[in-house]
């Protein structure tokens, strides 16, 4: 399939900077992907964002829309391309015009008939058709987001970046958006690219994620993939709840025909969900609580097993006491090899 876009090799520093801010990046992006970038702040996350809408200036490197190169901001009397539209959390909509009147605005250039036509089909396709005539001070947080949604998608972009657009927003409202931006997206087959620092997010909804660090790409993967079969230790950490220890270690505590070729001090990740309560008969290794954290659904507690080797799991049974020994079980399987 040919992609939708690709950017080749972009670098970034800003004026005044010891670091990149961006290093060497590449990235293609499929027609009605969901692509999500995560990583901690300051990873350039939105610097990546921003290039690829040619709302900033890179260094080195070039972004192509189809067939079209992204102009530099430098060369534009305009900057951004109309094609490609940002949605940012803080979008504001214009907080005298009625929203049919502000999808109304992005469509000013079109003849009346379809600016009409059009307008009715994004209205539906963000539920709003009932508010058109509302003021935004008169929608809900998340009716506000799908008028800003609205807008965005009125001109039929190629492209649509999101720009965290859930931080801030208390749980039950960020479910209620984060299914309808993934209803509409659907419903639009329109392209897109989420950043987001947060990582249940972009498990949840892309249809495959990059993690960045320091300005560069360090995964690229599905999210099954990313989350079962982490390149490095920092992947699988910052996914969730991760034991990365040596395999010897492990392998000391497993049966004897538990047989994997792999050297003794390659690291492994064994995710904390993958190690449950054994009993007293049947257990791989013992261990002593020396932390826990409760977490609601589940608890997250720490044993130790040896002095160089401690595991953490997660545990919905709350009446564990710390000092307490637990017998417990690896899921071997699901053992993970640092490649
Ligand atoms: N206008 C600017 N001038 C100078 N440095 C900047 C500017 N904007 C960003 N930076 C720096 O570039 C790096 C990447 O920033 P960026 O905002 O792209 O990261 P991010 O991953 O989006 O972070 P966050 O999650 O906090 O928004 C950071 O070190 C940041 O301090």
């Amino acid at each position: 399939m040919k992609p939708l876009l690709q950017a080749k090799n972009v670098q970034k520093r800003y004026p005044g900077q010891e670091t990149d801010a961006l290093t060497n990046v590449s990235l293609t992006i499929h027609p009605h992907e969901l692509l999500a970038i995560v990583g901690a702040s300051g990873s350039g996350k939105t610097t990546l964002l921003k290039i690829l809408a040619g709302l900033e200036e890179a260094d080195e490197g070039e972004v192509w829309i189809q067939d079209e190169l992204i102009p530099l901001p430098s060369q534009q009397l305009i900057p951004g391309h109309p094609k490609i539209k940002m949605v940012f959390q803080d979008n504001k909509l214009f907080p005298n015009i009625h929203i049919y009147d502000t999808i109304q605005h992005t469509l000013r250039a079109y003849p009346h008939s379809y600016q009409q036509e059009r307008i009715a089909e994004v209205l539906e396709l963000c539920k709003l058709t009932h508010l058109q005539h509302k003021y935004p001070r008169e929608l809900s947080g998340g009716e506000q987001q799908r008028a800003t949604l609205a807008r965005a998608l009125a001109d039929e972009p190629l492209l649509l970046l999101l720009d965290e657009p859930f931080s801030h927003l208390d749980l039950p409202l960020k479910r209620q958006i984060k299914k309808d931006i993934q209803e509409i997206l659907q419903a639009s087959g329109i392209t897109a690219i989420l950043v987001t620092h947060d990582t249940t997010d972009a498990l949840s909804m892309a249809d495959r994620i990059i993690l960045m660090k320091n300005g560069h790409f360090v995964q690229t993967d599905t999210p099954a993939n990313i989350y079962t079969r982490p390149a490095t230790p920092y992947v699988a950490r910052f996914f969730g709840d991760a034991n990365i220890v040596d395999w010897a270690l492990v392998q000391s505590y497993l049966p004897e025909n538990t047989f994997y070729s792999s050297a003794p001090q390659q690291k492994v990740c064994i995710r904390a969900e993958n190690i449950a309560m054994g009993t007293s008969a049947h257990f791989h290794c013992k261990g002593q609580v020396v932390s826990m954290e409760y977490l609601g659904a589940y608890s997250l507690i720490e044993v130790e097993i040896n002095k160089n080797f401690s595991l953490v799991l997660r545990t919905a049974e709350h009446t564990i006491q710390i000092g307490e020994w637990l017998p417990l079980l690896i899921d071997i399987p699901k053992i993970h090899f640092f490649p």
